[in-house]
């Protein structure tokens, strides 16, 4: 069958972003020789730690490129926003742009969209999701085709989805999140499950089980409620690496970005971690603005490990310049104000 042309968009992506082959996108264009200082060995993207995380921030970033048209540096979409948080898909949302995406949408309920909305022009947000507080019993087959209908028709356009921030945990809400799932894994989109999206898929594990362009990335409430569910025991950091080694082998196929100190990163094959750069700040929406750096999660299984690396990374280092001049004041909006910088 045909790829689709997102899905070679998608590929085009990769090979820019990772310069497959030795060649960046600015080799692309100018042939010159291929980029230094990314190691591949067998396939596998085999990194030493803190150095390496700057050189996959170098090698993964796609240049600016004259002869691209809007979209093609991504277009992703954040699949949540409800009554209660509407700070966190935003976050999401626009981290996203700033470090290079040209689009970025929205899905959230009526209630948050007009919210998320005034908090930006930049993005397109789609007032589309119900909580059951808003629906009739009676009416929740038809809502939820509407959902998933209004969704189709913009999913082979996505390069990725972020689904979970601000999301909250109603059940009709979380039910249709989960068909929206079902739908990008059969049209190939890398998906980010983030916030509460992780609260959905660590009680319906099969929605991302065996999918190796799902990236997880839990905070420590979610990591200890997903090593519970799955490996039926408490996060033991004594053997922290083993033990999320040991994670996403069990689930299969996914990506693990287990958030803290140091950001600890698994395919079920590799671990990697980067703890340069942060802040000693912990406001809310620093995961969100994470979940959003992971545009550049895309169709084969190193650039989700180096997707992960890149964004935790950039987050640090935003959080780091924020943190230096705005000290105990800094907030999670002083960060998204520093990121792309370098
Ligand atoms: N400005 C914004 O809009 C921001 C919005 N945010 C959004 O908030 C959502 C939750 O994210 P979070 O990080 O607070 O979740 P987390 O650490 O698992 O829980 C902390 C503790 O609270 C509890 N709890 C949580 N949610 C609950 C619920 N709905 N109903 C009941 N209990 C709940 C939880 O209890 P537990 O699950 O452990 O039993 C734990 O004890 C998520 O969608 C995120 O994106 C944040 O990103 C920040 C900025
Ligand atoms: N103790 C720490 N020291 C330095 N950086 C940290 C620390 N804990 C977390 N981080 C970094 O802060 C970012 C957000 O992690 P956090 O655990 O706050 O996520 P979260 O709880 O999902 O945030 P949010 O409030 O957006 O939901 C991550 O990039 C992580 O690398
Ligand atoms: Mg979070």
């Amino acid at each position: 069958m045909l790829a689709s042309s997102a899905v070679l968009r998608r590929q085009q992506l990769v090979i820019r972003c990772l310069g497959v082959g030795g060649y960046s996108d600015h080799n692309i264009n100018t042939n010159q020789k291929p980029m230094q200082g990314v190691r591949f060995s067998s396939g596998a993207a085999s990194f030493s730690l803190e150095a390496d995380a700057e050189n996959v921030l170098r090698a993964i970033t796609p240049t600016l490129d004259p002869n691209r048209h809007k979209g093609q540096a991504g277009n992703i979409a954040v699949i949540g926003g409800c009554r209660e948080y509407t700070g966190a898909p935003y976050f999401a949302a626009i981290s996203a742009l700033k470090i290079g995406a040209d689009l970025s949408h929205v899905f959230c309920t009526r209630d948050a969209a007009s919210v998320i909305k005034s908090y930006s022009p930049e993005l397109i947000v789609h007032p589309i999701l119900e909580e059951s507080y808003s629906v009739r019993d009676e009416d929740k087959s038809f809502i939820l085709e509407n959902v998933l209908g209004e969704v189709d028709k913009w999913m082979e356009r996505f390069d990725c989805l972020v689904i979970g921030p601000g999301l909250g945990r109603d059940p009709f809400l979380l039910d249709c999140v989960s068909k929206i799932i079902k739908h990008a894994r059969q049209s190939n989109v890398p998906i980010v499950i983030d916030g509460d999206g992780l609260f959905l898929i660590t009680n319906w594990l099969d929605l991302v089980s065996g999918y190796h362009l799902a990236v997880l990335t839990p905070n420590v409430n979610e990591y200890k409620r997903l090593v519970q569910k799955v490996l039926s025991c408490e996060v033991n950091d004594e053997d922290a690496r083993e033990q999320l080694l040991s994670l996403a082998k069990r689930i299969g196929g996914v990506t693990i970005l287990r958030k803290g100190k140091a950001d600890l990163i698994s395919d079920g094959e590799t671990v990697e971690s980067v703890s340069i750069y942060g802040s000693p700040r912990r406001c809310g929406g620093q995961g969100d603005i994470l979940s959003g750096r992971q545009v550049f999660v895309s169709d084969s299984r190193n650039p989700t490990m180096l997707g992960c690396i890149a964004g935790s990374t950039l987050m640090r280092k935003a959080a780091s310049l924020a943190f230096e001049n705005k000290k105990r004041s800094t907030l999670t909006t002083d960060i998204i104000e520093c990121l792309g910088r370098r």
